[in-house]
């Protein structure tokens, strides 16, 4: 490993990421750890330089306070302690709350009292994990769901970096896509990085089962079955595989829940594979935040397209083609979202807005076109900034750029005669429509 590291022991802080990505920005590398790290899981991670004892108000744990183990105390490490209450007891010191004072506090340890070097970077990174990968992976194959979104299609460029052919990706087209998205994983992982890429359209497959179903969660329901379906039958297909690539970052772990945090939710798999079905995992982005994903997309060569690609659900364009999905409605869905896309990208606003995208809802108006009676959908525009996507509020898109769309989307995609733009904040109205 080239990196030096610091540990963060969650002792009951609601801020260990926080700290965590505080020292990262300092150019080091930090992992947090549970309280009661033993001597052994201590002396095994690598290049330790010093222990952040990190308490809060989950400390009190049953009425008793929790402290470190005494394999942290007889390390011989250096120790700092913060409570972030900002309270001192007998081990721990206060914290100071502004960021100048604590970045102060953290350069002074980190660099002064455990000598850490300024080597956190991609290129180290990239470099640990090619090694961590081959010596985890040996001459054995490994399977991958690419989606194309930002986790696994860094996932992707790594493991060609470090295993090559021994990678097969499985990237399934359930004709929810957006437009363009399918033939860019082709492009750049099969043509240009030469990935064994295994190409499955399934487009009639997921609108059959789709047909007729207008229940929001019945369908998001269909769509999850049914990939898990197509990967476990591509999965089959393949000889002698033994571990499964994920997407699983940072915040999905540390979400999850150290000892004195609760349960969160555990994303980034591809659960639902049959019991028969066990592959060991292999996660290399499991320690990075999101924007060291990207930055690690981009070091691996990946378009800025895809490493800043928009978040975008599960199910796709299925929860913004309204209620019962037609093949002709999603088209022009696909068709006006495409056209916003690059409307906010000539306008400056595609890095700047979190998500946008349209939403095709399952009802017509009267309009007019060529001099004769239309009557036909409307397009309705979403553009939304968020930090945590539990609120979200309205990006206020210049008036010229919204008539351009509306030109654009009500001349060039067929059956829209109307947008929309939807005004609602999160809450009272959720950033999808379903
Ligand atoms: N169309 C698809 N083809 C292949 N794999 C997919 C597809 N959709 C999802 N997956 C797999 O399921 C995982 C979780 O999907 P989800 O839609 O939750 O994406 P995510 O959490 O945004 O991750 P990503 O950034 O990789 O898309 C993906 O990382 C990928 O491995």
């Amino acid at each position: 490993m080239q990196q030096d590291m610091i540990v963060i022991l969650d002792l009951g802080s609601e801020q260990n990421t926080l700290i965590a990505r505080d020292i990262r920005s300092l150019g080091v590398y930090t992992e947090i750890h549970p309280h009661d790290i033993t001597a052994d899981q201590l002396g095994a991670l690598p290049n330790v330089r010093g222990v952040i004892l990190n308490g809060g108000p989950n400390r009190v744990v049953d009425g008793v306070s929790i402290d470190a183990s005494d394999a942290v105390y007889q390390s011989g490490l250096p120790l700092l302690a913060v409570d972030h209450q900002g309270k001192a007891d007998q081990n721990l010191g206060s914290w100071p709350q502004e960021e100048e004072a604590r970045m102060d506090v953290l350069k002074q340890f980190v660099f002064d009292q455990c000598k850490a070097q300024k080597n956190w970077n991609m290129e180290n990174f990239i470099a640990d994990q090619i090694d961590l990968i081959r010596e985890q992976v040996g001459d054995k194959k490994v399977l991958l769901a690419l989606s194309g979104g930002v986790d696994s299609s860094v996932v992707a460029a790594l493991l060609i970096r470090a295993i090559g052919k021994q990678l097969t990706c499985v990237h399934v087209n359930h004709g929810l896509l957006r437009k363009g998205e399918p033939e860019q994983v082709v492009e750049v992982f099969q043509k240009q990085m030469g990935a064994n890429l295994v190409y499955v359209d399934a487009t009639d497959r997921f609108l059959t089962k789709l047909e007729n179903v207008a229940d929001p969660e019945k369908k998001r329901k269909i769509i999850g079955a049914e990939f898990i379906r197509v990967f476990e039958e591509e999965a089959r297909k393949l000889d002698g595989i033994q571990f499964l690539g994920q997407g699983t970052i940072y915040p999905d772990i540390v979400e999850s829940g150290t000892k004195t945090a609760k349960m969160v939710k555990s994303h980034h798999n591809v659960g639902g594979l049959p019991e028969d079905m066990q592959f060991e995992l292999v996660e290399p982005l499991k320690m990075l935040f999101k924007d060291e994903v990207r930055a690690c997309g981009t070091a691996l060569g990946l378009p800025d397209n895809m490493v800043y690609r928009q978040p975008f659900p599960g199910p796709g364009l299925g929860v913004r083609c309204l209620g019962a999905i037609t093949r002709d409605r999603l088209e022009a869905l696909r068709e006006s979202d495409a056209i916003l896309r690059e409307e906010f990208d000539k306008a400056g606003l595609a890095g700047k807005v979190w998500q946008y995208f349209t939403v095709v809802p399952d009802f017509k108006s009267v309009g007019v076109r060529d001099n004769a009676r239309s009557f036909e959908w409307p397009a309705i525009i979403r553009a939304v900034n968020t930090v945590d996507a539990m609120t979200a509020t309205i990006e206020q898109i210049d008036w010229d750029v919204l008539a351009r769309i509306t030109q654009r989307i009500t001349h060039e995609v067929p059956g829209i005669n109307r947008v929309l733009y939807d005004l609602t904040p999160k809450p009272v109205g959720t950033i999808e429509w379903e």
